[in-house]
């Protein structure tokens, strides 16, 4: 009697769930047979959030930075499935998606990321705009070409977060809207970009500051309405207009995630043991941002790209050692450091002992992130339009 195949799920296609399934469909299967890949995704296209602004300056397309998995996974095997995912039965093993079909697994991976929190504030839900997803890049973007539109005298946006995502996103805007402009960046903190090295925030300090980006530490929203936002400070209550509020604060799990009977934080993320096991239920991964891991030195590793990016080769590796009967690996987390965005021309980037900013961090940036691409199809075809584009360009004008 032939076995049935075995199917591993993916839930979540960015960083975490599309990066595993590349990888698991790289790894030797000639003594098992080969099982069946099924990732799935709520949208049709990944998304490489570390260069989401660029799209906001138009210095980058929307192919570029998010490409259709039907491109992605040509030629791999993989599966996918384009549904949001509505619930998990990790006892009958199964997975509803919102077009109501429904998937069965012997492995799972739970790799859904996060979502913005609008719930904080008094009127964030109705009149902030977050920035995560393409469909937050778009919608914020048409709201800056209404404004561009209406030429005011000035475009009062105010950011709130200064972390990374608000002290990129305020550069970049920044240099679109240039001299109509008029910035605000929130931060509840005494200090801009808290975890950040000093090199680092330091460059994105004196960006800003060039930019004329105007910043409120220790500073709380306090509500925000239709063309109004009001902050606390010291107690004392201002409210000032404003043109645009952009969210940039938080991460929640999504309840699809925080409803499951897995152990789980205080924020809903689930525990994973070394391995990126589920506790108790070693046919569940987690990884990425709705995951709370520990690395193999029982360190807490922080929720970025950089490392689901690197969780996923170890998610790949335990799901293959668990059904070819090997040993799993704990996972070890290289922090390699970090690189940020300072506008159209500039950047900062500290990391393997290196130290850079201006427009070599700019061009280093913009490489390690050319690298960190999906598929070497698509490395190439981004690569090769990078090398040509500016050609076309200067003949053209
Ligand atoms: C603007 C921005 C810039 C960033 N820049 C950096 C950076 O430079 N470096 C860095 O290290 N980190 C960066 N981050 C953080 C980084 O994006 C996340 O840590 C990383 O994406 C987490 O990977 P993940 O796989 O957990 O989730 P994601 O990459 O967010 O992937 C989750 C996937 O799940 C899908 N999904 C969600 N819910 C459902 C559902 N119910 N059904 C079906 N599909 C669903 C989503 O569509 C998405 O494709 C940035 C974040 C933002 C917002
Ligand atoms: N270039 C990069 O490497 C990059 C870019 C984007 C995102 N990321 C990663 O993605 C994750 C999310 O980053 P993020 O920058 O989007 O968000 P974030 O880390 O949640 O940063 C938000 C910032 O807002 C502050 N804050 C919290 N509550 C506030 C409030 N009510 N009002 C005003 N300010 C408030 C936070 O201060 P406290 O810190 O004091 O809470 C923090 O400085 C992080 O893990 C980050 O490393 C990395
Ligand atoms: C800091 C670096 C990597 C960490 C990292 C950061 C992220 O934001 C990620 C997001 C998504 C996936 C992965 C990551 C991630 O790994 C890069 C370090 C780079 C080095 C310092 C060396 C840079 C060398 C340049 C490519 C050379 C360019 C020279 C140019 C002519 C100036």
């Amino acid at each position: 009697m032939t076995q049935p195949t075995t199917k591993i799920c993916i839930l979540g296609g960015g960083f975490g769930g599309l990066y595993t399934a590349l990888r698991l469909s790289q790894l030797p299967w000639e003594s098992t047979p080969k099982p069946e890949i099924i990732l799935v995704d709520q949208s049709d296209r990944f998304v490489f959030s570390p260069l989401l602004y660029e799209l906001l300056t138009r210095e980058l397309q929307t192919w570029e930075i998010a490409p259709p998995y039907s491109e992605l996974l040509q030629g791999t095997g993989i599966q996918f499935h384009q549904a949001a995912v509505s619930a998990i039965d990790i006892n009958k093993k199964t997975v509803q998606l919102a077009d109501k079909s429904e998937l069965n697994y012997d492995r799972l991976v739970l790799a859904l990321g996060g979502e913005t929190p609008l719930d904080l504030v008094p009127g964030a839900a109705s009149h902030a705009y977050p920035f995560r997803t393409i469909t937050d890049a778009y919608r914020l973007e048409e709201r800056l070409r209404v404004l561009e539109a209406a030429n005011p005298e000035k475009i009062r946006v105010a950011i709130v977060g200064a972390g990374y995502s608000g002290v990129e996103l305020a550069c970049k805007l920044a240099d679109r809207i240039g001299e109509k402009g008029r910035f605000r960046l929130i931060e509840i903190g005494d200090q801009i970009l808290r975890t950040s090295p000093e090199f680092n925030r330091e460059a994105a300090k004196k960006a800003l500051d060039s930019k004329g980006v105007f910043i409120d530490l220790e500073t709380k929203v306090a509500a925000i309405d239709q063309d109004s936002i009001s902050l606390e400070y010291k107690n004392q209550i201002d409210t000032i207009p404003v043109d645009l509020v952009i969210w940039t604060v938080g991460t929640k799990v999504s309840p699809v995630v925080t409803v499951l009977p897995l152990k789980q934080n205080q924020r809903g993320q689930i525990t994973t043991t070394p391995t990126l096991q589920a506790i108790e239920h070693p046919e569940i991964f987690a990884l990425g941002d709705l995951a709370d891991s520990i690395d193999a030195e029982g360190k807490q590793v922080p929720a970025t790209a950089q490392v689901a990016f690197q969780q996923a080769d170890y998610t790949a590796w335990n799901i293959w050692a668990s059904l070819t009967h090997r040993p799993l690996l704990p996972f070890r987390y290289q922090p390699l450091g970090e690189m940020m965005a300072l506008g159209i021309d500039n950047a900062t980037l500290t990391g393997l002992g290196v130290q850079l900013d201006g427009s070599f961090a700019y061009v280093a940036r913009r490489l390690a992130y050319l690298y960190r691409l999906p598929t070497l199809n698509h490395q190439l075809k981004v690569g090769f339009n990078w090398l040509v584009s500016p050609i076309i360009e200067a003949i053209s004008r």
